[in-house]
């Protein structure tokens, strides 16, 4: 086992104009499991690619363990890879196609088929290793590709979005599977995905990656509930933060909607007469009134079945709210909604970053 350090990797593909990965700087410590978050062309594979040796960076280094091998072919790094489009061969059994690696490296017999053994009981595949992978479901299939990856005894273990072809269901049993057998090998595993509950799920930590930086990098709680900067915030949730807008009075204590306001933190009365922006999350707010309570108008009353998904409008703001599942309205009506203190988040909106009010 090992830690990965990526140090300011760029890589601009040839004739692009933009980099797909701009000074990425990242540690992965021995044994974490670090997931690569981030919409479609942000970065994540090309940055996974270049840690498994397949794309060279233009510039910048890559540290496994003690050992610099930005330049180093890939069979030489030491790692397994666990691809979406990673096939299992066709023509060979599930006990020839985990042990296809080992037999290659020049393994004897006997340690081939301990090995094997050993992956098929951890990923459930030992009633199925004399099959052809034409006769196994696809979930099957993609323990088998987990378990040639994981007998190889590799340093790091690299895995993009493996569970991408799985059916909703199958998804959702494998990635508690998948956790398990990553925590019981304690391997450094770097992961792709661009599914954020399965980042959540997965990650020690969580990489949040836009166009070909990392804009946040931390537990999965704490992307989730302190988003270091908007965009953060507007990419994780389903749906995502709200943003509401406003002018902080000159008095530096409310920030002013657009005709309802909103207590704001002491730190951050230095921001009076200016704008900034209010994070939070809609399951944060609570239909109910009270003190400070600002009224909504409720346009759309979506229920979810675990919820009841509101679409509504503060000061002309568009606001979502997560309401419990039993809760009824009629759209165009008025609601008091409470957005607790302790659930706003506040942002420049200047640089777009998370204030430090604590
Ligand atoms: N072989 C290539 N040649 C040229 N440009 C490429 C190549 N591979 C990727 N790119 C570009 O580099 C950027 C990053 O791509 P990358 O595949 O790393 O993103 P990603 O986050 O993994 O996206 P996805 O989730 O869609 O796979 C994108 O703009 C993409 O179009």
């Amino acid at each position: 086992m090992a830690e990965v350090v990526l140090r300011d990797l760029v890589k601009t593909y040839a004739g692009a104009t933009v980099r797909a990965t701009d000074e990425v700087s990242l540690e992965v410590a021995d044994g974490e499991f670090m997931v690569l978050l981030g919409p479609s062309g942000c970065g994540k594979t090309t940055l996974l690619r270049m840690v498994a040796g397949l794309e060279l960076p233009d510039s910048g280094q890559i540290v496994i363990g003690d050992q610099d091998v930005t330049y180093l072919e890939p069979r030489r790094r030491n790692l397994s890879m666990v691809f979406q489009s990673y096939a299992v061969f066709p023509n060979k059994n599930v006990a020839e196609n985990i042990g296809f690696g080992l037999r290659v490296r020049g393994t004897p017999a006997a340690e081939v088929r301990r090995k094997v053994e050993w992956a098929a009981d951890l990923l459930q595949l030992s009633p199925y290793l004399d099959r052809y992978p034409a006769k196994l479901s696809g979930g099957q299939r993609q323990r088998v590709a987990v378990a040639r990856a994981i007998v190889m005894d590799a340093d790091v273990l690299l895995m993009d979005e493996p569970l991408s072809n799985l059916d909703a269901l199958l998804r959702l049993s494998f990635r508690a599977e998948l956790k398990k057998l990553v925590g019981e090998l304690g391997t450094t595993t770097l992961y792709v995905t661009h599914d954020q509950v399965e980042a959540l799920s997965l990650g020690d930590r969580v990489a949040v990656m836009r166009e070909g930086r990392i804009a946040q990098c931390d537990a999965p709680t704490a992307v989730y509930d302190d988003p270091a900067n908007e965009f953060v915030g507007g990419f994780l949730g389903s749906p995502p933060m709200n943003f509401l807008t406003g002018t902080v009075e000159r008095d530096g204590s409310k920030l002013d909607l657009g005709g309802q306001s909103l207590a704001v933190p002491h730190a951050l009365s230095t921001f009076a007469g200016r704008t900034l922006k209010l994070g939070v999350r809609p399951e944060a707010i609570e239909v109910a009134g009270g003190d400070g309570a600002l009224q909504g108008e409720l346009q759309v009353l979506e229920p979810l079945g675990s919820s009841a998904l509101l679409t509504t409008e503060i000061c002309g703001q568009p606001v979502k709210v997560q309401a419990p599942p039993t809760f009824r309205a009629e759209p165009g009506g008025s609601l008091s909604l409470r957005i607790p203190p302790e659930a706003c988040r506040w942002y420049d909106p200047e640089t777009s970053l998370l204030l430090e009010v604590r």
